[in-house]
């Protein structure tokens, strides 16, 4: 790949984004509260949070698309609060693209070059550059109408880079698609970031996504960052209950939270085990989901495989007794947990 369509080893893919005491209300209701936030230059970053969380207007200021009532925010090192968009350096894409309808899918990805009136030769090689980039080599002649949902989405990204913005933001890029699209198109996102480390913030409402796309995600609720770092700390080490019951499933066993395949089952007492008794063994593919009931009335569950309660011999209306092999992370009764949400 020609390092050139992206910004490899330019100066300008080091530009980070600093958000700084950053507060959006609308009328009476704070969308945003006093946010801080740093997002680490080249990174591919993830802002994920439930929906109504203030993702796209945090996104939106970072854009220019927005102002702050307060705070402020900075892109490669420079105050960008009030600059209007076309000056920021950023390239946008939203879940439903806006392209032109009747411009080609390479007139599209060329626009931003020929308003800003590059010579003909250095648009069409570039053109030709971000095309392979997005593999839609073979569809530069076809009108949008003409292409796929995911290719739409490509071309977009395409468009969006051929600029060459400092930051790329992405607002659920992918979230229109179904499913099986959007896993391609993660994977895909993943490998193009690897080869064009421009620093991208995108925004997701899907746990999974940005587990598995990000080096970093902040997790955002209710217009407050709960937790920053890797997808491995936040889900080994969360913060507290919210962020713990949003990056994956979660169970309460003796009044504490747990990842159901973190609790081990045994066949006798056993201190610091609480008793239950089975009440449905339900099989998912390989795995086994085990409802129980503890005497207490609560109804931990827990994540087997097969092969577990095979050996455990382990039938509906048995006892037996429950104990999380892990220890919480968090003191118990971290602020704003939700209940567990059954998988
Ligand atoms: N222009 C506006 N006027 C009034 N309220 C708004 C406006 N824009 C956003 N809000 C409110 O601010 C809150 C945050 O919205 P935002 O779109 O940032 O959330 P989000 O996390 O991106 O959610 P989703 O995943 O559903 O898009 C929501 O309660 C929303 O209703």
């Amino acid at each position: 790949m020609n390092q050139s369509a992206g910004h490899s080893g330019s100066a300008e893919a080091q530009s980070g984004i600093v958000v700084r005491g950053v507060h959006r209300s609308f009328g009476d209701f704070v969308a945003l509260e006093d946010i801080d936030l740093e997002v680490k230059p080249g990174g591919l970053t993830a802002l994920l949070g439930p929906s109504g969380g203030g993702k796209s207007t945090l996104l939106r200021i970072i854009a220019g698309l927005d102002y702050p009532d307060r705070g402020a925010v900075e892109i490669g090192g420079r105050d960008a609060t009030f600059l209007p968009p076309q000056r920021r350096s950023v390239g946008f894409v939203f879940q439903h693209y806006a392209a032109f309808k009747h411009l080609t899918t390479a007139r599209n990805v060329a626009f931003g070059l020929e308003i800003r009136k590059r010579p003909r030769a250095e648009v069409h090689d570039r053109v030709a550059e971000l095309l392979e980039l997005v593999h839609l080599e073979q569809f530069a002649d076809r009108l949008p109408s003409q292409l796929s949902g995911g290719q739409r989405q490509r071309m977009a990204l395409a468009r969006a880079l051929a600029v060459q913005p400092e930051v790329l933001l992405l607002d659920e890029p992918f979230g229109a698609l179904d499913a099986k699209v959007r896993k391609e198109l993660r994977d895909w996102l993943r490998r193009l970031h690897d080869e064009v480390h421009v620093t991208t913030l995108f925004v997701t409402h899907d746990q999974e996504e940005a587990l598995e796309v990000a080096d970093e995600i902040v997790v955002i609720s209710q217009g407050r960052i709960e937790q920053v770092g890797s997808p491995a700390q936040l889900y080994d080490h969360p913060a507290n209950e919210f962020v713990m019951s949003f990056l994956g499933p979660v169970t309460r066993l003796g009044g504490v939270l747990v990842r159901p395949h973190d609790i081990e089952v045994l066949t006798d007492e056993r201190a610091g085990a609480v008793q239950v008794e089975v009440t449905k063994l339900l099989r998912v593919g390989y795995e086994v989901r085990a409802e129980t009931r503890a005497q207490d009335g609560s109804t931990p569950w827990v994540q087997l495989t097969r092969a577990q309660v095979a050996e455990l011999d382990l039938a509906e209306g048995a006892t037996v007794w429950l104990r999380p092999l892990v220890a919480t992370p968090f003191p118990a009764g971290s602020p704003r947990a939700p209940e567990p949400v059954p998988a």
